[in-house]
């Protein structure tokens, strides 16, 4: 037997060993749990039998009281370290499945013995030897294993910095309890493992990486210096990946005080978000929480205005119906200048301008616009706007008191008894008759069933009134932001298509109708005005694909979350938003303020092939910093072909082909929804194919249709381009540069008439040229 054979039949010893513990932890730890769970259902049923109820006199109601507290810290006690071995319970379950993925021998300086360190997703700790059979990754010594080539070496502990030699570094593929690989490496993470990983097919859900996260990323998972990270890297080189562990580590590292509703995820779509969905569980640890920027904005303007979403402006801006001034308006909107310029606007309102809406009742003025106006400028100038709102609103709920009370002897109100619901009128008399016992009123006495009646009557009229004051409502906020969009020599900015703007945007607001590039900034305003809703509790906020958030959006999540350091995770070469722009990242530490920015950036790619990322980083105009992971496979194909039938025919065939080679989820990535749902309309009773036009979809195996903004985040085996001709404008390079990427064994582009300038300009020789 070769010496490497005795060393994988000696790790296989081990590997039975550890499986073996584990098996007899977990029958222990259900055994344990199953008597757990009869004490708490014991506890409960018994609880107040096992308390002494006295309440005679003081003393024993104090008594009475201690016991109870006893009893029910009994019960939480019981449920918390029921709670806690229930997740041990998890954690082992999944060890016995693959305990360990790594394993590296550290002699630290200073100590005669090497100590054999085995990773895995968590640690195990065996109490018969008082030692950890695993490492958890996330511990300070595991850093090792993805930092460091043999030889010198060193990790921080919470003590300082340890040093030492690493004297073995040593990757498992285990499965089924069975050691099916195994490499020795000197790099940092050795490629083979690495290989083999991405070589696999395309998952509808992402994986976790942990067993081959790289040493750069490695850096981002562990950074705890910065509060705002960010993270700039190329399609596929790991962002979301090292997003998604980084919350793994940071629950792992600060667990006494963090938990999953301390972190907020902000991601592209509903879709990405089901995409992501398993990673964390995978490890062990409870999703964060999970959102979109849309949702935010959905949830606090839709009840008032139709709101388009980014897909609608993407689709509107790709189909071309469009305004050509909506461009400009999108781009500046999303500015700088806007920002500053909606600051200055909001700080002159402080003297003069806030504007006010009537107060109507039964179609009656009932505070004037104009009383509301004094009464805000009457207030002390030096507090601020949202303070002032707050005492304004609680003047006018004052003002409607007496309004109300007024109310009460209107003829409408008595018409209104006439008609009370027989249940809600008992329901009145018999808390009158509870009341009565104690007091001198009388329902039967007319005149104060009468006063009772329209009491009750006018306050529920007035109800739908007080809650909307209450939300700051009378803030007359349409004519508001209209101010911002003056067409003469007020205006904000200085832009040839400036009045073509400020028509488009007031006749929207006219017709309650927020377009997308306008719904953060009229938010922001309203915020301003009203205060922002801030959520302090939250610590962590991961913000991906963050190329796509406009600065609006970013000073908005830094105001909704003041205390939270940031995660910023993008690629401007995926830019795919017309508000986008290039200095973006490098605005964000001036514009949230923070003070320990720190920035990353990531160029290797491992999604795709090398051959797909030769491809696709010849589509930028500047993509030489992109390096392809080495894997090699097909050249990506461009195929040219004649009018509409032709095409879906090729497509047709060539995805049979690729499903008969075993890919699993296949792409035809068009450029719009609108495309998407002809080519799904010539293909749906000619093979089996789903149309994905819907953001809350869940990705799934097999064939999809779907468009280019819509795949962005997510990858597939084998992706084809439905016409490519439709990429002509520059501003859509990256749009076609993210669609292209989303491919990690096959790409083929297929275009028909006019060849895709992007393509045109990529070297001849990284392509298949079929005519
Ligand atoms: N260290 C790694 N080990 C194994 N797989 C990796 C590693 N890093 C990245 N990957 C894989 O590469 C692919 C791309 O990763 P991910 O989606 O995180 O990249 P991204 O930078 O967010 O991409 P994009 O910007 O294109 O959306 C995924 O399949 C991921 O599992």
């Amino acid at each position: 037997m070769t010496a490497w054979n005795q060393e994988k039949q000696n790790e296989q010893k081990r590997v039975d060993s550890v499986i073996h513990k584990l098996s007899d932890a977990v029958a222990a730890l259900q055994s344990h749990l199953s008597g757990k769970r009869e004490d708490v259902v014991q506890i409960r049923k018994n609880f107040w039998s096992d308390v002494t109820v006295n309440l005679e006199n003081a003393d024993d109601a104090i008594e009475t009281a201690a016991s109870i507290k006893q009893q029910s810290e009994l019960l939480s006690e019981i449920e918390r370290s029921h709670t806690s071995a229930e997740t041990r319970l998890k954690t082992y379950k999944k060890l016995k499945d693959s305990p360990y993925f790594g394993r590296i021998d550290f002699r630290e300086d200073g100590e005669e013995n090497t100590e054999q360190v085995y990773i895995g997703i968590a640690s195990y700790y065996d109490e018969a030897t008082s030692s950890f059979l695993v490492h958890d990754w996330r511990a300070p010594i595991s850093s090792l294993y993805y930092d460091h080539s043999l030889g010198k070496a060193d990790f921080r502990a919470p003590g300082g910095t340890i040093t030492g030699d690493l004297q073995l570094k040593r990757q498992f593929i285990i499965k089924g309890e069975e050691i099916k690989g195994m490499f020795d490496t000197g790099e940092a993470i050795g490629d083979e493992l690495l290989q083999q990983v991405l070589g696999n097919q395309a998952n509808t859900q992402m994986k976790s990486i942990v067993a081959t996260i790289q040493k750069e990323q490695n850096a981002i998972i562990r950074n705890t210096s910065s509060d705002l990270l960010v993270v700039q890297g190329a399609a596929g080189c790991g962002k979301t990946s090292a997003a998604l562990q980084r919350v793994a580590y940071l629950l792992y590292r600060d667990r006494e005080t963090l938990q999953s509703h301390h972190i907020v995820l902000f991601s592209p779509n509903n879709m990405f978000n089901s995409y992501v969905a398993n990673v964390l569980p995978e490890l062990g640890e409870e999703n964060m929480e999970q959102t979109t920027f849309q949702a935010y904005i959905n949830h606090h303007l839709a009840q008032d205005f139709s709101v388009e979403t980014p897909f609608e402006q993407m689709e509107d801006l790709l189909s071309g119906s469009g305004e050509p001034s909506r461009i400009d308006g999108i781009k500046f909107k999303a500015s700088v200048d806007f920002l500053e310029a909606i600051h200055s606007y909001v700080d002159n309102l402080s003297t003069s301008g806030m504007q006010f809406l009537d107060i109507r009742f039964r179609d009656r003025v009932v505070i004037r616009a104009k009383q509301i106006s004094e009464f805000f400028y009457s207030l002390d100038q030096r507090e601020t706007i949202p303070y002032r709102m707050k005492k304004t609103s609680a003047w006018v709920l004052e003002e409607l008191k007496k309004i109300e009370r007024r109310e009460r002897k209107k003829p409408w109100v008595e018409k209104e008894i006439q008609i009370l619901d027989k249940n809600v009128y008992t329901k009145l008399y018999e808390k009158l008759q509870e009341r009565n016992q104690y007091g001198a009123d009388s329902f039967n006495d007319l005149q104060n069933e009468q006063k009772v009646l329209s009491a009750y009557v006018t306050r529920i009229a007035f109800k739908s009134i007080r809650e909307k004051v209450e939300q700051s409502a009378f803030l007359d906020m349409k004519s508001l932001y209209s101010k911002l969009f003056q067409k003469n020599n007020k205006r904000i900015a200085d832009l040839d298509t400036w009045n073509d703007i400020c028509n488009q945007t007031l006749f929207n607001l006219k017709q309650n109708h927020l377009s997308n590039e306008d719904a953060t900034p009229f938010l922001y305003v309203k915020e301003l005005l009203i205060g922002f809703q801030s959520n302090a509790a939250v610590r962590h906020v991961f913000i991906d694909e963050a190329q796509d958030f406009s600065l609006f959006q970013f000073a908005f999540i830094q105001r909704i979350f003041p205390r939270a350091n940031l995660t910023v995770l993008g690629d401007l070469n995926q830019s795919i938003y017309a508000h986008a722009s290039d200095e973006s990242f490098s605005m964000l530490r001036k514009l949230l303020g923070k003070k320990k920015p720190e920035t990353i950036t990531l160029s290797r790619s491992y999604r795709s092939t090398k051959e797909i990322v030769e491809f696709t980083k010849s589509l930028l105009k500047d993509g030489s910093t992109i390096i392809p992971f080495n894997r090699s496979g097909e050249k990506p194909a461009v195929v040219s072909v004649e009018g509409n039938n032709a095409h879906v025919d090729q497509v047709e065939k060539l995805i049979g082909q690729w499903l008969k080679e075993g890919h699993e989820t296949v792409a035809i990535i068009c450029r719009s929804a609108k495309e998407s749902k002809k080519v799904y309309e010539s293909l749906k009773n000619r093979m089996d194919v789903r149309l994905m036009i819907d953001e809350d979809a869940a990705f799934q195996k097999g064939v999809i249709i779907i468009p280019s903004y819509l795949a962005k985040g997510i990858e597939f085996d084998a992706v084809a381009i439905f016409d490519a001709s439709g990429y002509q404008n520059e501003r859509e390079r990256k749009l076609f540069y993210t669609v292209c990427t989303r491919a990690m064994h096959e790409l083929t582009v297929f275009y028909s008439g006019k060849p895709c300038p992007f393509i045109e300009g990529a070297s001849e020789n990284l392509y298949e040229n079929v005519q």
